[in-house]
């Protein structure tokens, strides 16, 4: 479950000049029930990246509140967030993928952090590497693969602790039509087993074929909830 109540943010980066960043995310309120999946959308500089980087907890509001997962982010002690963290899975729209790591460590990293015996890990790794068609490239380093590539590395690492949460930031723009649809299958069975799904896109061809409710932002503020 996903609930923002006013919230706004800014990025703390006053420049030189003493100027301050503009505001990303004006008084945005929403909920997403457990389960649920939306479609984030809004132009460039809308403020989708801001908004998922708060349900990442890589950042908290400036002001308002936020509730993730029944847990309310302003008062929650580091080693919380660091256990809500867990629970997350997040498809970066750069990847974020460790690139001196083989492809199995990677997408295994979130296994070992739960630390889950090592022939668990082998045989979920190996099985969702094949799912997303990569199994024969295991001990390749991501700077070797391809851009769609290193993206299903970036999924299958997002997806294979089973997460309460999936955020994911343009997850098909590297991928082929097919690919993309079969991210969409996934992400449907997820949804259907009870995980709340958030994805930023562009892509209006996948909007078409997947309708959904979607949340829509310009220029900070939540203009579309249904
Ligand atoms: N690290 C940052 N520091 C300062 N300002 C930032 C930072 N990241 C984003 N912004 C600003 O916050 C606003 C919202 O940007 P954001 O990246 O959330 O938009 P977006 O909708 O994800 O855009 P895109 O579709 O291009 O990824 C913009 O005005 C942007 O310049």
């Amino acid at each position: 479950m996903i609930r923002l109540r006013d919230v706004s943010f800014r990025y703390e980066t006053a420049g030189a000049s003493g100027a301050q960043a503009p505001v990303a995310l004006r008084q945005v309120s929403f909920a997403v029930p457990q389960g649920g999946f939306r479609w984030l959308l809004g132009p460039s500089g809308a403020g989708k990246s801001s908004l998922l980087r708060l349900l990442a907890l890589g950042a908290r509001p400036t002001t308002g509140t936020l509730e993730l997962l029944g847990t309310s982010i302003a008062p929650a002690r580091r080693a919380a967030l660091a256990r809500l963290r867990r629970r997350i899975g997040v498809v970066h729209q750069d990847f974020r993928l460790l690139p001196d790591l083989p492809v199995f460590d990677n997408v295994a990293l979130p296994l070992r952090l739960q630390r889950r015996p090592e022939d668990e890990v082998r045989d979920e790794v190996h099985a969702i590497l094949d799912w997303v068609g990569l199994g024969s490239r295991a001990a390749a380093r991501p700077p070797q693969l391809s851009g769609g590539e290193q993206q299903r590395v970036a999924i299958a690492r997002a997806v294979i602790h089973r997460p309460a949460l999936v955020l994911a930031d343009e997850p098909t723009n590297a991928l082929d039509e097919h690919q993309a649809t079969r991210l969409m299958d996934l992400f449907r069975d997820l949804s259907g087993l009870g995980t709340t799904i958030v994805v930023a896109t562009h892509n209006d061809a996948l909007i078409r074929r997947r309708p959904a409710h979607a949340l829509e932002l310009a220029h900070g503020r939540l203009v579309r909830d249904g």
